[in-house]
C-alpha cells in the first residue's frame, strides 16, 4: 500500500496520555498518518511529575525495531526519551540504515523537572545521533546543553540553530522558545537560512507534552512528503492550537488537546516571519 504515510516514534511512555509515545501516536492519527511505536522505557508519570521508570531491555528494544523495520514502511521517524547510552548505541546502529527523515526531540528533562535521561549519555546523543538527524528540536535548556553556551536572546537562538547544523552535524535545527517570556517564537535553520515561527503566548500551565506533540507533528508532516519549512510551519499551528485548547486535567501541568487543531482549523494564530 503506497498512499498511506507511515511514521515511527521511538520513545518512552506516559500512562496519563499527555507526553511521550502517547502524545506522538495521537498526533500522527490526527494528521492522518499511520503511527507505529517502539517503547524504550515505561514511565509512571502524570501531570504532576514522574513517579517511577522501568527501562525496556535492550533485547526487547532491538526486537521491536526489527519487527517494524523487517515488515513495515517507515516514511519518517522520531526519537524522544532514550534513557541511557546503551539504548542510544543500539538505536543508532538500527536507524543509521533507515532511508527516511529523522526528527530528534532531544528529551532530557520533563516539564515537571524530572530527569529522563542519564547525564553521561548526553554526550553520546550529541556526538552520534545528532549528525543523523534531518531536524533536531531542542528547547532552550536542551540547546544550551548541546552547544555548551547560554541562550537568552533571539540572536542567541538563531546562532544556536546555525551552530547545531554547522558545528554539530544536524541537517536542520529548530530552537524552541517555549521557555522564554513574551511571544512563543521558534527559530529554524534549514542549512541555508533562518525561518522564524511565532505565536502569541497562551496563558496556561497545561503544557505537558508540548515538545513531543510538536516534534511528532513535524514527523507526520515529513512522512507525508512536505518540505521541511512547511512541515514545521504546519506543526507550529498544530501545537499552538493544541496548547490554546489544552485540557485542564490532573492536579499539575495538564496535556495538550489533540482534537483542537481539527476543530479550530481556521483559527490559525501562528505566523512565519521572513
Ligand atoms: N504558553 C505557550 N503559548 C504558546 N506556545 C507555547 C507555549 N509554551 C510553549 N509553546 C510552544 O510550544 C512548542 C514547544 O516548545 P517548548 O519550548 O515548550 O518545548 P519543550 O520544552 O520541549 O516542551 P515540553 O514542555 O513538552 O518539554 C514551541 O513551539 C513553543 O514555542
Ligand atoms: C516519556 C516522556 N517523554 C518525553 C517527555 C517530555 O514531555 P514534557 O516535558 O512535556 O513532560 C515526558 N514527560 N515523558
Amino acid at each position: 500500500m503506497k498512499n498511506v504515510a507511515c511514521a515511527l516514534t521511538i520513545a518512552g511512555t506516559d500512562p496519563s496520555g499527555g507526553a511521550g509515545i502517547h502524545a506522538d501516536l495521537k498526533t500522527f492519527q490526527e494528521l492522518k498518518t499511520y503511527g507505529m511505536s517502539v517503547i524504550t522505557s515505561i514511565v509512571s508519570q502524570n501531570t504532576t511529575g514522574v513517579q517511577a521508570v522501568s527501562h525496556v531491555s535492550l533485547e526487547m528494544i532491538e526486537q521491536q525495531l526489527d519487527s517494524i523495520i523487517s515488515d513495515m514502511p517507515i516514511h519518517a521517524f522520531k526519537t524522544g526519551m532514550i534513557a541511557n547510552q546503551d539504548m542510544m548505541k543500539l538505536i543508532y546502529n538500527k536507524i543509521k540504515h533507515l532511508d527516511a527523515p529523522y526528527v530528534m526531540d532531544p528529551v532530557m528533562v520533563a516539564t515537571s523537572g524530572d530527569t529522563l535521561i542519564e547525564r553521561d549519555s548526553r554526550n553520546y546523543l550529541r556526538k552520534n545521533l545528532l549528525p543523523l538527524t534531518t531536524i533536531v528540536t531542542p528547547n532552550i535548556p536542551e540547546t544550551e546543553y548541546l552547544i555548551g553556551e547560554k541562550v537568552e536572546t533571539d540572536e542567541d537562538m538563531k546562532q544556536a540553530a546555525e551552530m547545531l547544523v554547522k558545528n554539530f552535524g544536524a541537517k536542520a535545527a529548530l530552537v524552541k522558545g517555549g521557555h522564554r517570556e513574551g511571544d512563543a517564537v521558534d527559530f529554524l535553520y534549514d542549512g541555508s537560512r533562518i525561518h522564524s515561527f511565532s505565536a502569541p503566548r497562551i496563558n496556561t500551565n497545561n503544557t505537558h507534552g508540548t515538545g513531543c506533540t510538536y516534534a511528532a507533528a513535524i514527523t507526520a508532516n515529513l512522512s507525508q512528503g512536505l518540505p521541511l519549512n512547511i512541515a514545521v510551519k504546519q506543526a507550529k499551528h498544530y501545537v499552538t492550537l493544541a496548547i490554546k485548547y489544552s485540557l485542564d486535567l490532573g492536579a499539575g501541568s495538564g496535556p495538550t488537546n489533540h482534537w483542537a487543531p481539527r476543530i479550530h482549523t481556521n483559527n490559525l494564530t501562528t505566523t512565519e516571519v521572513e
